[in-house]
């Protein structure tokens, strides 16, 4: 009826209607359709209005009083966008929270706390758009409401976490996906999930392409993690063409930032926990082999240009600079001005001996290049772990995780 009274020259004019026959006609249309209007506003028992201007209107139209009830509508509210980030109080997991929020999205976060800490995302709990369920998301996932992303980050993520917790590696991976996916499909979301290096297990072909299939042993201490990663891939593609899912995969090449557990076992934060406790550096192997580090800001911006393109095959996010673990040994003893001796220890069973990631489809897609610098990124991540408490850097022991393992 709105087009009838309201604004009718202008609704004729954009719909072409304002002159000509076809504008006769069209206003006779109009006025039998006012006064068929008319006359059945007699029918209406009462009038509601959404807002004083309506109520005028009806009083002005049909010479009736209306009660004005302003709905209660949230219209920022009703814009955002809700996204669902699993893992969210992990490393990787509380940064893209704090990424998505910076954007203006309503973020629920969960974890099961086994790997990840609160302390992490305490900072968000006071905000409005802000939520955290604290859950495992091996068991059926519940989220009430609308959700338009799902980022799935659960898992543990440091080799020596996932030797000792392989079973619940293995299951977060697959069984925490296929309900992450079940999810998507109801809520009719997009959902992104977090593959890794690892599928390409010790790679014979280097740099490492998106092409690549990778050289995993599947019965290897390793292989709970990577061939979780591995299915994880696989099940997200039959989801995507079998249900019709949007889906998008990224292979997280090492990545390291602030946040980062200092006892979780990495080269990271084990090689410079240990020059600030004034230890021996530890490596592994003879230090030949090589890996290449991305700072977790450049990280989190191709995940988000991910999550945003229309590409459904997976893509690598690293940065190119690739680095021996003894060279890089020798960069944090100049980092942290000490001056520590490194002790060697053997080499963990299928550690890849090589990893370099191509970024050749990240550029092309979605425009992404890492752009901070080893140099810029480390002092960063030093400044971080040098904040800490003494009571924090002095936990050197691995997590315990025994209360999970039954
Ligand atoms: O104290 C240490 C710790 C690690 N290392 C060596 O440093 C290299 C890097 O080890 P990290 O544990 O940091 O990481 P890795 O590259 O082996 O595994 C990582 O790969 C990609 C991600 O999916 C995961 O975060 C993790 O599995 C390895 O060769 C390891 O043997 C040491 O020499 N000394």
């Amino acid at each position: 009826m709105r087009y009838a009274w309201d604004l009718q020259e202008q609704y004729l004019k954009d719909s072409g209607l304002n002159k000509g026959l076809k504008g006769i006609y069209a206003k006779y249309v109009l006025n039998n359709i006012r006064k068929w209007d008319v006359s059945n506003s007699d029918n209406v028992t009462y009038f509601i209005a959404n807002s004083n201007n309506i109520a005028q209107k009806i009083k002005k139209i049909y010479n009736r009083e209306s009660t004005v009830i302003y709905p209660p509508v949230d219209k920022y509210y009703l814009l955002m966008k809700r996204i669902l980030i699993t893992g969210a109080a992990g490393f990787l997991g509380s940064h893209l929270c704090d990424r998505f929020i910076k954007e203006g999205y309503h973020v629920i976060g969960m974890d099961n706390l086994i790997t990840g800490d609160l302390k992490n995302i305490e900072h968000l709990f006071k905000l409005e758009h802000f939520e955290f369920y604290h859950h495992d998301i091996t068991k059926f996932v519940h989220v009430p409401g609308e959700l338009d992303y799902i980022l799935h980050f659960a898992s543990p993520a440091s080799p020596i976490d996932y030797l000792k917790i392989p079973i619940q590696t293995l299951k977060v991976g697959s069984l925490g996906t296929h309900n992450l996916l079940g999810l998507a499909r109801v809520k009719k979301a997009r959902i992104l999930i977090a593959s890794t290096s690892e599928v390409y297990g010790d790679p014979l072909v280097h740099p490492q392409t998106e092409e690549y299939y990778g050289n995993v042993n599947t019965i290897g201490p390793r292989g709970v993690y990577d061939e979780a990663k591995r299915f994880q891939e696989s099940i997200t593609m039959a989801y995507h063409t079998f249900h019709g899912v949007e889906t998008r995969i990224v292979r997280i090449f090492n990545t390291y930032g602030p946040r980062m557990r200092l006892n979780d076992g990495r080269v990271i934060p084990a090689f410079i926990g240990q020059a600030i406790r004034g230890e021996d550096l530890t490596i592994f192997g003879d230090g030949m082999q090589t890996r290449s580090f991305c700072y977790v800001d450049d990280q989190v911006e191709g995940i988000f240009r991910l999550l945003h393109s229309d590409y459904v095959l997976p893509v690598n996010i690293g940065n190119p600079d690739e680095i021996t673990i003894k060279d890089f040994a020798e960069e944090i003893i100049k980092l942290t001005g000490t001056n520590q001796k490194v002790v060697y220890y053997p080499l963990p069973i299928n550690d890849p001996l090589q990893r370099q990631p191509d970024t050749t489809k990240a550029k092309e897609l979605l425009g992404w290049e890492a752009k901070v610098n080893r140099a810029e990124g480390m002092k960063i991540t030093y400044d971080y772990f040098k904040s800490l408490s003494k009571e924090e850097l002095s936990k050197e022991e691995h997590k315990d995780f025994s209360k999970y393992i039954n």
